[in-house]
């Protein structure tokens, strides 16, 4: 360590402190925003440390990493020599830092521009056994970014809002040798579709009666998801281009217990398999999408339609071909992972360069990242390392991209606006009680049939256990039905859930909906008290007005007859003024004298 000090000392005498300071948003246009890396270090592992390896990373001031390399120990003209590479990013790591600081510092203020409107992306990137899946996921003790930007995001919905203005979406994707496959509901293989512009828009035909009376097309700035909402006469279609995994299932999400649980089921059925470098090592790239819509009234009361997408991707680890030792399927996925690596690293290159086209169909995940990397986004890498002397190249290699990256622009995001420009009439409303009397049935019908699942589960583990049926015992087991099954789970995350009963899960998807039944109830009374307490305003505003109104006509009509009357001299000698209505519908009570 001291070595690596005095290295560094005198790297910093050398070039001087300011060569060790990252360059700060170097050239940015006034649109621009280029992408933020930081560097987390692990911990070394045990096996690392058995096999007698040394630490080459030190991580100074919490943003510069000093990477050392040792001359080998057969070199002997090089024995005692030492080289060294300084880095800087935004920030970096050493193996102490918590969960809670990592997400702190690269994440939690994409969540806060995601409720703003705007789209964030973090993905962490480096070789295998290098702490991606740690940094993403974590374990039960220690959750990662994904865990905390979720809670996060549901606790600040929370603060923001009572009323249940926000709707919360999710998606969770892997690419796998080259095929996108739903976390959610895996089934086929999904397809990707692009579109040149990358734009939502929402066509409202209008019907009054049965008759067409016309056309709204309102632009959104991005892709959400894809619905058609029928209510009595008006047919409204949200369409979606840019790139889009069709028939990817968007869960609507109501709390951070259920997104957990939804979460858990996407790892469940994430590729993993043991290789030399990690026990469980993740085959594929994972995006776990996450998407805000909510409404809010602008000053002159027009309704204002926002959406917020972060996207939190835990990439593959790249590995040299010796790294892993199987061949087959195992080399195959490596391939596959290197390749679509490879073409990360192709379109990162060609977004620090300039260059106009950008390869992003060269693979199924630079097609995915199009929006992260090139797009309106702001986008944070997080490059693992491994601290080990035995990793110094994939270390070394992966420092190389994290440098590169943070040169890559990124264009400055405004907030994903759609300016709704129906104003709220009183079929708005009725609608929108409708729509909530509509969700709360729907809810209601899923709680029951939640209770009835949760009723047979109680029954059959109470049940005793039935001997096995001569078809059971022939029956091959479970684990070989597919070959693309993942063969393990991972250790930590999984393996703590998965000894939750199913029980449970039911239970806590009954308490999250009946909390939603709760929810929606109160917020339907709300815009009913909301409702009458405005028609109450109407009528006495209604009242008043025509109370002005008759004021106003006898103020006239009081001008009129004094302008009209003649002058006539009083038996007690005062002047006076008078005059009869002609008008054949004025009340004699209208005779006026002064
Ligand atoms: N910061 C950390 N603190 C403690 N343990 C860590 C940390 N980072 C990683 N580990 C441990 O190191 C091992 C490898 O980490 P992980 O599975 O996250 O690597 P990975 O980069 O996702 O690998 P792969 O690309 O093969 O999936 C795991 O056992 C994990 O618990």
């Amino acid at each position: 360590m001291k070595a690596l000090l005095a290295l560094y000392e005198k790297h910093k005498q050398k070039h001087g402190a300011a060569a060790l300071i990252p360059p700060k948003n170097p050239s940015l246009k006034a649109n621009e925003t280029r992408i933020l890396v930081f560097v987390r270090v692990r911990p070394l592992a045990k096996k690392e440390t058995e096999a007698g390896s040394r630490c080459c990373v030190r991580v100074v001031d919490r943003r510069d990493v000093f990477l050392t390399e040792f001359a080998s120990e057969k070199d002997y003209l090089r024995l005692k020599r030492l080289r060294g590479r300084h880095f800087a990013f935004d920030a970096s790591f050493p193996d102490s830092a918590s969960q809670q600081e990592v997400y702190s510092t690269t994440t939690s203020e994409l969540v806060e521009a995601v409720l703003q409107g705007r789209n964030g992306s973090v993905f962490c990137y480096g070789a295998t056994g290098a702490g991606k899946t740690y940094t993403m996921l974590g374990t039960v003790e220690s959750p990662g970014v994904m865990v905390l930007a979720i809670k996060d995001l549901f606790s600040k919905i929370r603060m923001r809002s009572c009323d249940g203005n926000h709707v919360v979406h999710l998606s969770y994707l892997e690419v796998y040798n080259e095929t996108v496959r739903d976390l959610l509901s895996p089934g086929r293989p999904l397809i990707l579709r692009e579109d040149k512009q990358a734009t939502c828009f929402t066509i409202q035909i209008k019907y009054i009666e049965n008759e067409f009376v016309g056309l709204d097309i309102s632009y959104l700035c991005h892709p959400v998801n894809c619905s058609i909402n029928s209510p009595d006469s008006n047919l409204s279609l949200k369409i979606l281009t840019g790139i889009i995994a069709a028939g990817l299932t968007q869960y609507r999400a109501y709390s951070t217990d259920e997104v957990m649980i939804l979460l858990q089921q996407g790892n469940k059925n994430r590729t993993t398999e043991p290789t030399r470098a990690n026990e469980t090592s993740s085959r594929s790239h994972a995006i776990l999408q996450v998407v805000v819509e909510y409404q809010v009234k602008d000053a002159a009361m027009n309704i204002i339609n926002k959406i917020g997408k972060l996207s939190l991707i835990d990439l593959a680890g790249s590995e040299r071909a010796l790294a892993t030792d199987q061949r087959t399927v195992r080399s195959l996925e490596g391939a596959n992972i290197n390749r679509s690596l490879l073409a990360l690293s192709s379109c990162i290159n060609a977004l620090v360069e300039g260059k106009k086209h950008i390869p992003y169909r060269n693979s199924k995940l630079t097609q995915l990242l199009k929006d992260s990397l090139g797009g309106t986004c702001n986008t944070v890498m997080i490059a693992n390392i491994s601290p080990s002397n035995l990793s110094f190249g994939e270390t070394q290699n992966t420092l190389h991209w994290a440098d590169r990256a943070k040169e890559i622009r990124t264009k400055a995001t405004n907030a994903n606006e759609d300016l709704l420009s129906v104003p709220e009439t009183e079929t708005d409303r009725a609608k929108l009680v409708l729509d909530l009397q509509k969700e709360n049935c729907e809810l209601r019908m899923q709680l029951a049939r939640q209770h009835q699942k949760l009723m047979t589960l109680q029954a059959e583990s109470l049940a005793p256990p039935t001997p096995p049926s001569a078809t059971s015992l022939l029956s091959t087991p479970p684990t070989s039905a597919r070959p693309n099954e993942k063969l393990r789970t991972r250790s930590s995350f999984i393996a703590a859930t998965e000894t939750k009963s199913k029980g449970d899960e039911v239970a806590v998807t009954i308490r999250t909906i009946q909390q939603r039944v709760k929810a929606l109830e109160a917020e339907l009374e709300k815009v009913k008290k909301n409702h009458s307490l405005q028609l109450k305003q109407k009528d006495d505003v209604i009242r008043e007005l025509s109370q002005k109104v008759s004021t106003a006509k006898k103020r006239s009509f009081w001008d009129i007859t004094a302008a009209n009357s003649p002058s006539v001299t009083t038996l007690n000698g005062r002047k006076t003024r008078s005059h009869v209505i002609s008008e054949p519908t004025a009340p004699s009570s209208m005779l006026l004298q002064v």
